[in-house]
């Protein structure tokens, strides 16, 4: 059956990377005999200057009468200075919240063949294999009130136990199909919503003897992520710490576009975007790297579709691309192979195409 997929390209390199991502997928549905119908949507800046508002009733209209939603970035320098109702991440924090999409996944795994460039040693980033499970809907985020004059600014940093307990039982159960281990991530040396956020973990704790779980804070787990990262299976933790972790994990692999997430409502439907921003310093220059958004397409097909050889096959195509020693500019310290965006997503193509087999 035909897939809808509703496609949200966003700002700066948002457009590049979620095209490469449907030639992917288009690749996919080609070797294994799948439609897709792409439906575009505004959101972000683009929105704001074409229908006045980061995320038009239209875009989840679309949304709405989709299976999944394929997202780029959103954000950029023309839309700085707008008042917060209309800055284009505005839009990005409402569609989470409209489609309730509380548990963020962020997959972190180092690439052997991008071990030099990571700035951690070989041997340290070597072996990674860690699960970020971040908070999405709930936190500072999204707490009232929030606002600011010329003297004073306040957020709030508001969590109600369904919203922790929604996030940390999903940490748990992934916990038990990996290596049953979960890192709660808090700071309840000074947050009141960290308290009750460990008091849930460890209610929740009780559930599931096999996996082992700790309680790290915050400051502590950054230290950590950079000096033993292989010691972590799952993190779980609020939405502005997982937010700030990804981004620093994601140094690991040697660069912040290599990152893929799903961000799921309890009944499975998913949006799927890289981890990284619009990244305006590089946009429409066809030098953005899109690993992080078509891995993003793999957890799509895995996560929303049940296409699990699918999955695979994109993130074999991947890792082979690498192996034999292609990567995008951010990487020209070992680039032995140094490719565009569009020839790097050839490459994953031809990869993919590559193993398809021929029916007479
Ligand atoms: N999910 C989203 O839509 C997000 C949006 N933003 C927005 O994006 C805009 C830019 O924010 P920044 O702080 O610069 O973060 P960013 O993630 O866009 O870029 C940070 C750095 O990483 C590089 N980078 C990012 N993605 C890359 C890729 N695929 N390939 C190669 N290099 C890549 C950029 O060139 C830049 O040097 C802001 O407006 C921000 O609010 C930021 C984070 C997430
Ligand atoms: C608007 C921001 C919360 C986006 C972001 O940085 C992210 O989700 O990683
Ligand atoms: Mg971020």
């Amino acid at each position: 059956m035909k897939k809808r997929v509703a496609v949200l390209q966003g700002d700066g390199i948002g457009k590049e990377v979620t095209d490469a991502s449907i030639a992917v997928l288009e690749a996919i549905g080609r070797r294994f005999q799948h439609e897709f119908e792409w439906k575009y949507g505004l959101l972000g800046g683009v929105a704001i200057d074409k229908a006045g508002k980061p995320l038009p009733e239209e875009t989840i209209a679309i949304c709405e009468e989709s299976d999944a939603i394929l997202l780029g970035a959103v954000g950029g320098p023309a839309w700085d200075n707008n008042p917060s109702h209309l800055r284009p991440e505005r839009g990005l924090l409402q569609i989470r919240k409209h489609f309730e999409l509380s548990v963020n996944l962020r997959p972190v795994q180092a690439f052997k063949s991008l071990l030099a460039v990571s700035p951690l040693k070989e041997d340290v980033a070597a072996g990674v294999d860690m699960m970020i499970v971040r908070e999405l809907t709930g936190g500072l985020y999204f707490g009232e009130p929030s606002h600011h004059d010329n003297d004073k600014a306040v957020d709030t940093l508001l969590y109600s136990r369904e919203e922790i307990e929604r996030v940390v039982t999903h940490a748990f159960e992934l916990a038990k199909i990996r290596r049953n281990k979960v890192t709660s991530v808090d700071k309840a040396n000074v947050l009141e919503s960290s308290k009750l956020w460990r008091k849930i973990v460890e209610e929740i704790a009780e559930k599931y003897p096999d996996v082992e779980y700790e309680h790290m804070l915050v400051d502590a787990a950054a230290m950590k992520l950079i000096t033993y990262p292989s010691s972590f299976d799952v993190i779980v933790t609020e939405n502005m710490f997982g937010d700030i972790l990804s981004d620093e994990a994601s140094v690991i692999t040697g660069s912040l576009g290599m990152l893929p997430s799903a961000s799921l409502r309890v009944d499975g439907f998913g949006l799927y975007e890289p981890i990284h921003g619009s990244a305006p310093d590089i946009a429409g220059k066809n030098i953005a790297n899109p690993i992080g958004t078509i891995l993003s397409s793999a957890m799509m097909l895995r996560s929303s579709f049940g296409m699990l050889e699918e999955a695979n096959a994109i993130e074999e195509a991947v890792k082979n691309v690498l192996d034999a020693g292609y990567c995008t500019s951010e990487f020209k310290e070992i680039g032995r192979n140094i490719l565009s965006t569009t020839e790097m997503t050839e490459k994953i193509i031809s990869e993919i195409e590559s193993k398809t087999v021929k029916t007479m």
